[in-house]
């Protein structure tokens, strides 16, 4: 498909540049064109299509230069990404930059933030003076200092569409994994000495159970629409009460109260951005109102949990377990006391960690560095508080 593109844009003649979903605009974009792309982005995030991304027709010294923070360890998929990226950008990686000129860093005008890890300090926005957007591959900025990175003239956009149903997903697997023990399952199938009685380590069924979701956005809805194919009861709390008909869709029940969400849920499931509101939400006292058979599941950032008090609730089965997939930090020390206990499932934060995911973030984050180059409405722009 993008071969038989180059061919038209070829023979026809068409713009030089070609923008990822609105196609041969040309340097800059029609407002109307802009907001097609952004209902193309709810689009591809409701339906998870593949989508075309443009064609390289640039020489690669003409392209905007991008520098690639941490694209290492992606398990085969990290060529598909920079192929995706070198149609529109030169890329410059960590290495090549390290050993860099003077007039590489004059160069750059974007940094591609890859896998929501690395952070991006002073030093390094000061060795930019030509940078203007920082893109980051993922929906959590917490790792970006926003009020600095701001005070450069620097903006930043991350991918809110491309990580809703993987993440969603992740959830999912978390809540059933725990409450069937499936991780202490596999172990003792695969293990020669252990009687193979699966009355000894019996699990609860997430059908028709409450699940309680803190944090109602995007994730958090998709994760709704996904409980209510098992019949489960839906509480939320949210700083801002859903639509009605959001709400009736799911078949979601508000919580005003958090505690109220805590009493009632046999699983709580945590989908809230960090922030210093929501830093250590879940301690001593919130675990002490969950019921002692619940289930404690976290996809957003291992610091929204107080993990010490964590620890101690689990030991003392205040509550019944908890499925992590992020924790502080990250990856735990191997001495961590949660690594130790059975009634706890930890993944390694793999929440957006698909071959679908990783493409369409890319693509987004493309979309982001290209809307803020050519001087257009950003699709996903994120401002500091
Ligand atoms: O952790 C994943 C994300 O922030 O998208």
């Amino acid at each position: 498909m993008f071969r038989s593109r180059t061919l038209r844009l070829l023979m026809f003649g068409q713009s030089k540049f070609i923008h990822p979903f609105i196609g041969s605009c040309g340097h800059r974009y029609h407002r109307s064109a802009i907001y097609k792309q952004r209902n193309r982005m709810r689009q591809l995030s409701a339906g998870r299509q593949t989508i075309s991304t443009g064609t390289k027709v640039m020489a690669e010294g003409e392209l905007p230069a991008v520098l690639i923070l941490d694209i290492g360890g992606t398990h085969g998929v990290l060529e598909d990404l920079a192929a995706l990226l070198k149609k529109h950008f030169h890329l410059i990686t960590m290495k090549e930059f390290l050993g860099n000129k003077e007039e590489m860093r004059k160069k750059i005008q974007s940094v591609f933030v890859f896998e929501c890890r690395p952070t991006i300090d002073r030093e390094l926005l000061e060795s930019l003076p030509n940078l203007k957007v920082i893109a980051n591959s993922g929906v959590g900025v917490d790792h970006l200092d926003l009020k600095m990175i701001s005070s450069f003239g620097v903006k930043v956009t991350n991918t809110p569409h491309a990580v809703a149903d993987p993440t969603a997903d992740i959830g999912m697997a978390l809540m059933l994994a725990s409450a069937r023990r499936l991780v202490e399952g596999c172990h003792i199938a695969v293990s020669p000495d252990t009687k193979y009685f699966a009355v000894n380590w019996l699990g609860v069924e997430v059908t028709r159970a409450t699940l309680g979701i803190i944090g109602m956005g995007s994730i958090g809805y998709k994760v709704a629409q996904r409980a209510r194919a098992f019949n489960m009861r839906i509480l939320y709390h949210n700083r801002n009460r859903r639509r009605k008909e959001e709400e009736e869709a799911v078949g979601a029940h508000y919580c005003a109260k958090m505690e109220d969400l805590l009493q009632q849920s046999d699983f709580v499931m945590l989908v809230v951005n960090l922030t210093p509101e929501t830093h250590k939400l879940i301690g001593k006292k919130e675990l002490g109102l969950m019921k002692p058979t619940a289930t404690l599941i976290n996809i957003s950032r291992g610091a929204v949990i107080d993990q010490d008090a964590l620890v101690e609730a689990l030991q003392n089965k205040v509550i019944r377990a908890a499925a992590l997939d992020v924790t502080y930090p990250e990856p735990l020390p191997r001495d961590h006391p949660l690594l130790n206990l059975n009634n706890v499932i930890i993944t390694p934060h793999i929440g957006t960690a698909t071959v679908q995911a990783l493409r369409m973030m890319a693509e987004e984050a493309i979309a982001n560095m290209l809307a803020v180059l050519n001087d257009q409405p950003i699709p996903s722009e994120v401002f500091p508080k």
